[in-house]
């Protein structure tokens, strides 16, 4: 496969001085990222997430020459992020969520010209890519409105298209439907997902939002305090947290908790009940002793929330 990011035991400590007493500072390092190994293949969309503080935002920025590593190797496209940023600007695009990169009093095409200038992007292909982007992301009406103006879901489409406008071969998003409605949210996935199949683009996408992973990416990594904790397919994750689903089941009234082997009842509200059951068990030996002992109205199996799998992985993990 075709290597397109490579991190070979990239560490990044940042040190820091903490005020312990009136005149006394403590010098202290903050091992953000620690041995980090992986490799994107051209075109892939990976998903990288994990709890707050676990090196994320530290990791991206030095895919983006923001930062320097402290150690390792890293390279974007074959170019070393932090040596030659100016050259690697013209292969990527970034998306914050929370920030936007857009001109806030000036009409959004403003941004556009401006980007227009700044990447040297050839006329005819800044036409062709801005009447897509336009087109693809429904940004018609809003061209000649100041940013200031937008709402939360146009501003966050036009910060997209002014990541896309200049062809980047790798997309770094960071909570790209934060704050968003529903409507909005599936608009801005159904675009990523047409970008990735129709340019090809390489996405690496931060978020807390595991639906946004579940939609996209089939790929996620999952880092906890500066390293790399889980690799692979999302149904993984599953295994590696020892995931439960849930049985509800509605009684024919109140009924003290029931009891069923390999299943444990965690809440009872009224005639309904949850009963939690391993992942990867069968649900019919359950529903097959729940029926012939318990007066059943109706049941239903609900698959296991992701967040609810990584939390579990950590908790795991940090046990003594
Ligand atoms: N400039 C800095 N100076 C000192 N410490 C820093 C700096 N930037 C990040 N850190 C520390 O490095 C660790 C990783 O931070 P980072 O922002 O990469 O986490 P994150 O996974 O992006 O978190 P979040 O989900 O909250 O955005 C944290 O302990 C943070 O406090």
């Amino acid at each position: 496969m075709d290597d397109f990011i490579t991190l070979e035991n990239v560490e990044k400590v940042f040190q820091v001085r903490r005020r312990t007493g009136f005149w006394r500072r403590e010098r202290r390092e903050v091992r953000a990222v620690d041995s980090l190994s992986f490799t994107v293949a051209r075109g892939e969309m990976v998903g990288y997430i994990g709890p707050n503080g676990a090196g994320k935002s530290t990791t991206v920025k030095m895919l983006t020459g923001i930062l320097t590593p402290s150690a390792g190797r890293l390279r974007v496209a074959g170019i070393d992020p932090a040596r030659e940023r100016t050259r690697l600007a013209h292969r990527i695009g970034v998306v914050f969520g929370q920030r936007t990169t857009l001109w806030w009093d000036l009409p959004l095409i403003d941004s556009y010209r401006l980007a227009h200038r700044m990447y040297r992007i050839p006329d005819a292909r800044y036409r062709q890519n801005l009447d897509r982007l336009v087109e693809l992301l429904d940004l018609g009406a809003l061209l000649d409105v100041p940013v200031r103006q937008l709402s939360l879901g146009q501003r966050m489409r036009g910060d997209i298209a002014a990541a896309l406008l200049h062809d980047p071969d790798v997309l770094y998003l960071d909570e790209p439907t934060i704050g968003l409605d529903v409507v909005s949210k599936a608009k801005v996935r159904e675009f990523l997902r047409e970008v990735n199949a129709e340019r090809g683009t390489t996405v690496l996408l931060t978020t807390h939002d595991l639906q946004d992973i579940e939609q996209l990416c089939s790929r996620v990594m999952v880092i906890d305090h500066g390293r790399l904790v889980y690799d692979g397919p999302l149904a993984g994750l599953h295994e590696a947290g020892e995931s439960e689903r849930t049985l509800v089941v509605d009684l024919e009234r109140e009924l003290p908790p029931v009891e069923v082997p390999s299943a444990r009842v965690v809440r009872v509200e009224g005639p309904r009940q949850w009963l939690a059951f391993p992942a990867g068990q069968s649900a019919a030996p359950l529903l097959a002793h729940l029926a012939a002992r318990y007066p059943l109205v109706d049941l239903s199996v609900r698959e296991p929330d992701i967040e609810a799998v990584i939390a579990r992985m950590y908790a795991e993990r940090t046990a003594p």
